[in-house]
């Protein structure tokens, strides 16, 4: 691979922004993307796909270039360095690169590489935490999956099409290679990425991009298409929209979310799914949940959470998390399950969800729940723990309780 001059500068610009100024990775490589029109997709895949792994690998590759945050260009440079030493390309003559000791880069990584906290790249808390709560030998695989590139999964939206249609669709008009995942009747997976977004079958809404474990949530939450369902944590609606094309667009669901910028982008995502039984409903204070009070055949809670199951998509979490959030969320997790299990009306059904895989986020969280005054008109029937190194696709938590008659 030969290293282009303009490429490397949005990187090291990129990262300025995403290490110095706080910036969210996602939205920062959405910002550089749109540089230079010029680009074709090799290029747009190297800005995004080096920038991602510089800040998956900060803290490593800081150890073995020896620099200290805050990082100043002449850093960041030396960590890209390291970056392309490791991934045995050729560095040019550039200014940047004078004197890069590419022998003591290698070894100072087989050195570093020792320590799990500096092999995997994660601050020392979240290698505390992640031990503690899972085992060594659980949280070794995991977090060394975690530091993986995730494939592409679309999930099909049956409301407008079939798996076996969208893929001839998108191999015909785009080129785009799938495959089917046994176990999964809604996912398509990509054998090769690919910018999916600018296809026509995406804007018409024949799909959207969600991982497998996350489609497992609405499967998870049995619905019907005459029912009333609940998606209290709704966000942008991932699994609104799934829940809706399991309905087959009848019934009613109702999307909450204490962000209304979030409900608006659901809306419009609704839009171009073609899904319109959902009403949407900001949380501003306690009222619309008790309106909801023993009304709702099914309840969804996809809580937040650190998001320790999905660090291969926002690795800059890493570096964004912090254990005072952590225990906070904690708090939040269990407050949403007692007060928005009382929207689900007896023998109805409700799923806690997150895409954590801590036990103190999920099953704990559960048995807390269970063992409380609001838990105790529940059952529990089932839960599933997904794990990254297990399943090949992102860590998830979800468990199926049900309302006493
Ligand atoms: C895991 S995300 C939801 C993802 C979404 N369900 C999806 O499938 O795309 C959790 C959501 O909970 C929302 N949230 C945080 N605190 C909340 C609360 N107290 N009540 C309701 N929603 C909350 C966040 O704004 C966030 O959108």
């Amino acid at each position: 691979m030969r290293l282009h001059r303009n490429l490397c500068f949005a990187v090291i610009d990129g990262l300025t922004l995403i290490f110095n100024e706080g910036q969210y990775a996602d939205k920062v490589i959405q910002q550089l993307l749109k540089r230079d029109k010029r680009w074709g997709s090799r290029d747009r895949g190297f800005v995004a796909e080096t920038t991602y792994d510089i800040v998956r690998w900060k803290r490593l590759y800081a150890e073995i270039a020896e620099v200290k945050e805050p990082f100043d260009r002449d850093n960041l440079w030396r960590m890209f360095a390291v970056w392309a030493t490791l991934k045995g390309i050729k560095l040019p003559d550039w200014k940047y690169f004078e004197n890069t000791p590419t022998r003591k880069i290698k070894g100072r990584f087989d050195e570093l590489s020792k320590v799990r906290k500096l092999r995997e790249s994660i601050p020392d808390w979240m290698d505390k935490v992640g031990l503690e709560e899972l085992g060594e030998s659980k949280w070794s695989k995991e977090i060394a999956m975690q530091n993986e590139q995730a494939d592409v999964i679309l999930r099909v939206n049956t409301l407008k099409t079939t798996k076996e249609k969208l893929q001839n669709i998108l191999s015909d008009e785009n080129n785009i290679e799938t495959e089917f995942i046994k176990g999964y009747p809604s996912a398509l997976k990509l054998l090769e990425r690919a910018n999916v977004f600018v296809t026509d079958s995406f804007k018409n809404g024949l799909f959207e991009v969600q991982d497998a474990s996350s489609q497992l949530v609405a499967e998870f939450l049995d619905v019907k298409p005459s029912m009333k369902v609940v998606d209290t944590c709704a966000g942008a609606g991932g699994k609104t929209l799934h829940i809706a094309s399991l309905m087959k667009n009848k019934g009613q669901i109702t999307a909450m979310d204490i962000y209304e910028s979030k409900l608006k982008k659901l809306k419009v995502r609704a839009r171009r799914n073609g899904v319109h039984n959902v009403d949407l409903k900001v949380i501003d204070s306690t009222k619309p949940i008790k309106k909801l009070y023993n009304k709702a055949d099914r309840v969804l809670i996809d809580a937040p959470c650190s998001g320790l199951g999905v660090l291969r998509r926002n690795p800059d979490a890493k570096w964004k998390l912090e254990p005072e959030f952590m225990d906070r969320i904690r708090v939040t997790q269990q407050e949403v399950l007692q007060q928005y299990s009382r929207m689900v009306k007896p023998d109805g059904k409700l799923v806690y969800a997150t895409c954590s895989v801590l036990p103190s986020e999920n099953e704990n969280q559960v048995k807390t729940f269970l063992n409380s005054e609001s838990g105790k008109d529940f059952i529990f029937v089932k839960d599933k723990k997904v794990l990254a190194h297990e399943s090949g696709f992102d860590g998830f938590y979800m468990a199926l309780l049900e309302r006493k008659k």
